[in-house]
């Protein structure tokens, strides 16, 4: 018990954060030492178990992220891109692990995290499951195999709480898609079509959202051409998916070098 990683969750008290709480209890090859949530929140100074409505797991709510980090050897975060700009600055001064799924990162957030990068060990992905990482391969590979007749599309559909769009996963396939077609995706993303759009532009990869209930996330990767069309599809049915990549993330990620990585590092998917 003593040598298993040491891990500590932030926002402990949301979809995901529960999910990762029950998924490391659960592990035999980590263990949880901390849980985190945002200053005034009503778990705060209470057991995780007992707040979650099973036993209790000996582990207290805090809202103290140093103190918590100081003795843990990751954190795992999927929280919101303010509090995971600001989790990295303090992971990478406690020099541990930061495993990062927040999605909806601006340009200037991103920049922060690399910053962060050169003391810690940052795995990040918009989606942690092996299916979709996957999938960003196979978008690539049938990128790079059509030519511009065939129209990309990225359609994605999450549940109604869901406040970032594109998804992460999303835009992991919309680069997976410009990476095939040897362009920049800054230079034919084509997202939120309302009103006279005029044509679509050959080239471009577009994006759809729906939001509804509670979807936990489907992505649809569509190529339309004359006659004919594929799609390479992924759904989640289930959370633990995410939460099992991000554990696996915080134990591949112990005693490697500071930097960034991804899923495909994980995963042993990388070119
Ligand atoms: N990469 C992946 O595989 C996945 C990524 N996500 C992403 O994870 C993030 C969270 O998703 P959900 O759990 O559904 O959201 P949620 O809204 O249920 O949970 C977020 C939690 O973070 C907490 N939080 C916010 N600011 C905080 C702070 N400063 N300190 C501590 N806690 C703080 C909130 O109080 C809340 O409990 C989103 O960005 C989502 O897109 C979700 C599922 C899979
Ligand atoms: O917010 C979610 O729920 C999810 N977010 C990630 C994303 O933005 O792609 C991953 C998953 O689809 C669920």
């Amino acid at each position: 018990m003593g040598d298993l990683p040491k891990i500590v969750v932030t926002g402990a008290s949301g979809r995901m954060g529960q999910m990762l709480m029950k998924t490391v209890s659960a592990s035999d090859k980590c263990t949880l030492v901390g849980a985190i949530e945002r200053s005034g929140h009503d778990w705060i100074g209470r057991d995780a178990g007992l707040c979650m409505g099973g036993g209790a797991l000996g582990v207290m709510v805090s809202d103290d992220a140093l103190e918590a980090f100081a003795s843990a050897d990751a954190v795992i975060d999927f929280t919101a891109p303010s509090a995971t700009v600001e989790f990295a600055a303090l992971a990478a001064q406690a020099r541990i692990v930061h495993v990062i799924g927040t999605t909806g990162m601006d340009e200037a957030e991103l920049a922060k995290l690399t910053a962060a990068g050169r003391h810690a060990t940052i795995i990040r992905a918009g989606n942690m499951s092996l299916g979709v990482n996957l999938l960003t391969k196979l978008t690539r590979m049938v990128a790079a195999a059509l030519d511009v007749d065939y129209d990309i599309e990225i359609i994605e559909a999450h549940h109604n709480r869901k406040v970032d769009a594109p998804s992460g996963t999303a835009l992991m396939l919309g680069e997976a898609a410009a990476q095939g077609r040897g362009v920049k995706l800054a230079d034919v993303r084509d997202s939120g079509r309302d009103g006279i759009t005029s044509a679509r532009q050959q080239g471009d990869i577009g994006f759809s959202a729906i939001r509804g209930g509670d979807i936990i996330g489907e992505h649809d990767v569509l190529f339309a051409g004359e006659g004919e069309r594929i799609i390479l599809r992924h759904v989640a049915s289930d959370r633990s998916l995410f939460a099992k990549g991000a554990v696996r993330a915080a134990i591949w990620g112990q005693g490697r070098a500071p930097g960034e990585y991804d899923m495909l590092d994980v995963l042993g998917l990388a070119d």
